[in-house]
């Protein structure tokens, strides 16, 4: 039932002589069009010996706010968000690499949920944008991205950059992201049992370095913690009415403001007479995820990286340094959620939907994947400087496919 992938079986190719010798650095464009906002990511790699593969050797990073998709109607202006950042790489990669560094975009769930029309305009402006640069631009550098991709290639960069794909004694990890609008879950399943329990789209097999990995994945489209602010509130694939109000137990009591996202205005606010706290709020966000999502037996056991919207709530709460990252319990957010959601106007300061997003993710790791309450969460934003982000394993990809990896 699986579909097979092997995007990376050629990458890094043992035996290649360079073409030239002298030109050992190289460089990769990569955009993430994501729904809360987009980003280019320029990785530089050098390759030290001909014999050697090429070695990341570092990553330059910008992003801008909203996303491609608050830009349905005016194309031109999204894509003029990207040319912005475009302009970054031209000052990073030297004048004479340029007509050999390939740049591509690709969107998430923020384009996914727009009407096909809306995102292919999108898509074209940015598309020109690109055509007007000096850069390589590939057949297909411009597109929406699968979501079993976006798991993937997640997958494959934080155990690249941990080491778990190279060598011996490999022991690779599963990852968590929590975008705005959609959500992954992606492991290395161990027992021949989470084969069979596991419906055949969720899982791909894939091969690189001699290795083929059978993984199990999924992007939960609609369950990202924005996403799931709106399925909260009863907004979701709503026709919201102009002025239409939306209430929560999730929210400060007095609260009332608007909010903008996917382009549409949304108002929203406290429940003034009725009940607030942890109890009705946990009750509420655990309808938007009971019964929706497969668990996976295998995964109660295991520990996982997790990044994005898991990081920045457990960063914001001083549950994990915004540097360092570190490890947690999936109970330390449920305890943070209690602490949160039942003193709301202590945390007045912080974004009104502090207890809303911890209840979230705490349903969500809970109640919709099944983890334990001592599940081990590793929180990462960074390893060895490198973002985990998705954008890296597509970069791999990329190079791969152009033949550039030399
Ligand atoms: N660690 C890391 N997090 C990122 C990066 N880019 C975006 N994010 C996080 O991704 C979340 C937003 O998700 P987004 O990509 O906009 O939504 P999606 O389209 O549903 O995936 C926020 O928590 C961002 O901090 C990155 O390069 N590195
Ligand atoms: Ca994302």
């Amino acid at each position: 039932h699986s579909n097979r992938v092997m995007w990376f079986q050629d990458f890094f190719p043992p035996n290649m002589c360079p073409i030239n010798a002298k030109a050992n650095t190289f460089y990769g464009i990569m955009f993430d069009a994501g729904s809360t906002g987009t980003r280019i990511h320029i990785y530089t790699f050098v390759q030290k010996s001909p014999e050697n593969l090429p070695e990341l050797e570092g990553e330059i990073f910008e992003s801008v706010k909203p996303g491609l998709s608050a830009y349905a109607d005016q194309p031109e202006k999204g894509a003029e968000t990207v040319k912005k950042l475009l302009d970054m790489a031209i000052d990073a990669v030297p004048p004479h690499l340029w007509k050999k560094t390939p740049v591509v975009l690709k969107a998430t769930a923020g384009l996914r949920l727009l009407s096909e029309e809306k995102a292919q305009a999108l898509l074209l402006e940015v598309k020109e944008v690109f055509e007007e640069s000096p850069f390589l631009v590939p057949e297909d550098s411009v597109g929406i991205m699968d979501g079993s991709h976006e798991g993937i290639l997640a997958w494959i960069t934080v155990n690249f950059l941990t080491g778990q794909l190279s060598g011996q004694n490999q022991q690779t990890v599963g990852t968590l992201d929590l975008g705005g609008a959609s959500t992954q879950i992606t492991f290395l399943p161990r027992f021949e049992e989470t084969l069979k329990e596991t419906p055949g789209d969720f899982l791909t097999s894939f091969e690189m370095f001699n290795s083929t990995y059978k993984l199990y994945t999924h992007s939960y489209l609609g369950f990202g913690l924005k996403a799931a602010r709106l399925a909260t509130l009863g907004a979701l694939n709503m026709e919201v009415v102009d002025g239409q109000m939306f209430r929560s137990s999730c929210l400060p009591k007095q609260l009332e403001a608007e909010w903008h996202f996917g382009g549409v205005k949304y108002r929203y606010g406290g429940n003034k007479e009725g009940e607030t706290g942890f109890k009705p709020c946990y009750l509420e966000v655990l309808k938007v995820v009971k019964g929706k999502l497969h668990q996976p037996d295998e995964i109660r056991g295991s520990s996982f990286y997790a990044f994005s919207y898991y990081y920045d709530r457990a960063a914001d709460t001083n549950l994990i340094d915004y540097e360092q990252g570190g490890v947690l319990e999936v109970r330390d957010f449920e305890r943070k959620a209690k602490e949160v959601c039942d003193n709301m106007e202590r945390y007045n300061s912080a974004s009104p939907f502090l207890c809303m997003d911890l209840a979230y993710i705490t349903a969500l790791l809970k109640e919709g994947f099944g983890f334990r309450d001592h599940t081990l969460l590793q929180l990462t934003k960074k390893v060895n400087n490198i973002e985990t982000s998705w954008t890296l394993g597509a970069t791999f990809h990329l190079l791969q496919s152009l033949g550039l990896t030399y």
